[in-house]
């Protein structure tokens, strides 16, 4: 036992200074990995993962010696997280959950959708997730074909990742045990170092889903309208594979199916962008150049040296896009399989947003280095994206030819906006309700599939199109499920950007309404992000929450504030018409 603070500084300072090596040998593994699948750089990520899951259950140990009574609160801090998360000690077993893991991000990574009587073995004419089957989902506006590739994609990866689900939820779960925990969704939680999260989290979604309601119904009477009321329901769940995305967790694709005013110009500038010729590079560039005018700081040149910014063409890689940090001599990476076109400009700013907050907390402990908490990581992009998708920014930057708007080109600019974002809440919580029960143990293997898609209709209020069976795991036809990635954070995420929004146009002594504000060259703005960024996971969220708006709590008045006006626009549309689905079907009135 250790209670000497002279010793436990020096301890902590080892503690530092070792984790930076080994976190940057384990990220430069996972980098091979990601952006080359073989079968080498597969057994050295799963033997680079084997070391430093050996350091880490060493520090672990160490920790637990230490006396943390009179240590300061950033020490007891450190010491904290030191002793988090599960423990698996058997080697086999740890060996077995890093395969299982590996395994089912590569049959999704590989993946891909062949036609119908394809000669076993041969991919020849088969489609890939990114980008040829994303693609057909969000243009195609043929019901079959959109029903072929919705299948195909499930059929091509599901049941495999279904078949190692189970061990996967074992072993994550015996590892939580040891740990000393309840569950592995015990460890899943403490991240956001509230007891009552998941009550938070209920009653926030409490608070957004009226303006949820309002979407769906709008959007579903135009689906019928396009498809036919034999095909689309107004009285029932929309069926899944209509929103023009592979998961119908953004609308943004079915833009031209629900406009509003037609014919009065959009913000979807990807014709633009491609008549104007825009390159990927030139995507960063600008992304780059708005991090840049705010103050803060621009992307080293060993990111645009070593960044994987397309799909490469000769080698299978994970295309779902990642930023990377390597904790040193500031490089920061990103890898995205990218194309030209308005959603993956927000993708760009999304992932640039991680190199941002990599860049401005660099200067803490590694083991402060983290977002305040996870839906913090994911937000630093998603909120400068808010001020870039305004028409005065993309007339800025050449994509609009006009900044000035009126008022159905505003109603058209805010359901364009409200297709990504507003269509999002539902299905940012849906995913984590699903695992937390999993994780439980609420769900059994045999009930992975149905319980997902009642969870599907009770918060997004979607129906498969075809039937589905428990032989299916359409969980794992989305990327973070396979690849064990959290998904509670973009819900959180999704939320607090618009307080972020609101903060910093208030910085920027915007005068104009939160949904036209735009931040660009604004220092102030800067200034106030930076303060909460460089604080990374030193100080517990509610502290960096107040450092950018003023007050500790997750809070939807920012978001209700940005949308109102077409939440007016949309109850005008909606009255007298079906709203909700199954139990609470019923008629809207103002
Ligand atoms: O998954 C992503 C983007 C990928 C990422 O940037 O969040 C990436 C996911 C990932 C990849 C590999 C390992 C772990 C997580 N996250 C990061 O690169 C990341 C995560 C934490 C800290 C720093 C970087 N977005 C979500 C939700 C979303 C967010 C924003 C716009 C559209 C959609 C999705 O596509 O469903
Ligand atoms: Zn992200």
């Amino acid at each position: 036992v250790v209670d000497d603070p002279e010793i436990i500084e020096e301890w902590l300072d080892v503690l530092n200074f070792t984790m930076a090596e080994v976190s940057h040998y384990a990220a430069l593994a996972s980098w091979n990995y990601v952006t080359n699948i073989t079968k080498y750089n597969t057994e050295f990520l799963s033997n680079v993962s084997m070391l430093s899951g050996n350091y880490g259950l060493e520090m672990k140990d160490e920790a637990r010696k230490i006396v943390q009574d009179n240590l300061d609160f950033r020490s007891r801090r450190m010491l904290k997280f030191a002793l988090r998360g599960g423990e698996l000690r058997d080697g086999h077993k740890r060996r077995l959950l890093q395969v299982t893991t590996n395994k089912m991000q590569t049959i999704y990574s590989v993946g891909k959708v062949c036609p119908p009587d394809q000669p076993a073995g041969s991919t020849e004419g088969c489609l890939a997730l990114e980008p040829d089957v994303v693609n057909i989902m969000a243009n195609t506006r043929d019901y079959d074909e959109l029903l072929r590739v919705w299948v195909g994609w499930r059929d091509a990866v599901g049941p495999k990742i279904g078949k190692l689900y189970p061990t996967y939820v074992e072993l994550k779960t015996e590892a939580a045990k040891i740990g000393g925990y309840e569950s592995h969704t015990d460890i899943l939680l403490e991240k956001y170092e509230d007891p009552t999260f998941e009550q938070e989290v209920d009653d926030l979604w409490q608070q957004v889903k009226p303006m949820y309601l309002q979407l769906h119904s709008y959007v579903r009477r135009k689906l019928a309208a396009q498809y036919g009321d034999d095909k689309v329901d107004v009285r029932a769940p929309i069926p899944a594979h209509l929103l023009g995305n592979m998961w119908a967790q953004q609308w943004n694709n079915i833009y031209d199916i629900v406009e509003p005013f037609p014919n009065q110009g959009t913000i979807d500038v990807t014709d633009k962008m491609k008549e104007e010729g825009w390159t990927i590079t030139k995507m960063f560039q600008v992304a780059n150049n708005f991090f840049k005018s705010l103050g803060l700081e621009e992307m080293p040149p060993t990111f645009w040296s070593k960044s994987m910014l397309e799909k490469p063409t000769d080698r299978e890689v994970v295309c779902h896009g990642s930023a990377h940090d390597f904790s040193e001599y500031n490089d920061v990476r990103i890898k995205m399989c990218t194309e030209v076109n308005m959603e993956d400009l927000n993708t760009v700013h999304h992932e640039m947003g991680h190199c941002e907050y990599y860049l401005q907390y660099n200067k803490q402990p590694v083991i402060l280095r983290g977002g305040a908490n996870p839906g913090f990581h994911e937000a630093v992009g998603d909120t400068i994206a808010l001020s870039v998708v305004t028409p005065d920014y993309l007339h800025q930057i050449g994509l609009l030819d006009s900044n000035k708007i009126d008022k159905s080109q505003e109603i058209n600019y805010l359901m364009e906006v409200a297709l990504n974002k507003i269509a999002f809440l539902p299905f940012g919580l849906l995913i984590d309700k699903w695992r937390w029960q999993v994780f439980r143990g609420d769900i059994t293997p045999q009930q992975y599939n149905e319980k997902w898609w009642e969870l599907r209709e009770e918060y997004q209020g979607l129906s498969p199109p075809v039937e589905r069976t428990s032989s299916d795991f359409d969980p794992g036809a989305k990327y973070h499920i396979p690849s064990g990635t959290p998904y509670i954070r973009y819900f959180v995420s999704f939320l607090v950007q618009f307080q972020f929004h609101e903060a910093l146009c208030k910085a920027a002594n915007n005068e104009g309404p939160l949904h036209l504000c735009n931040v660009y060259n604004s220092k102030e703005a800067g200034a106030k992000l930076k303060s909460m960024l460089e604080m990374g996971m030193s100080r517990p969220w509610p502290d960096a929450m107040e450092t950018m708006t003023g007050a500790p709590n997750m809070d939807t008045s920012a978001i209700k504030e940005y949308f109102r006006p077409l939440m007016e626009w949309l109850e005008e549309e909606n009255d007298g018409e079906l709203i909700g689905w199954g139990k609470e079907l019923r008629i809207f009135h103002q």
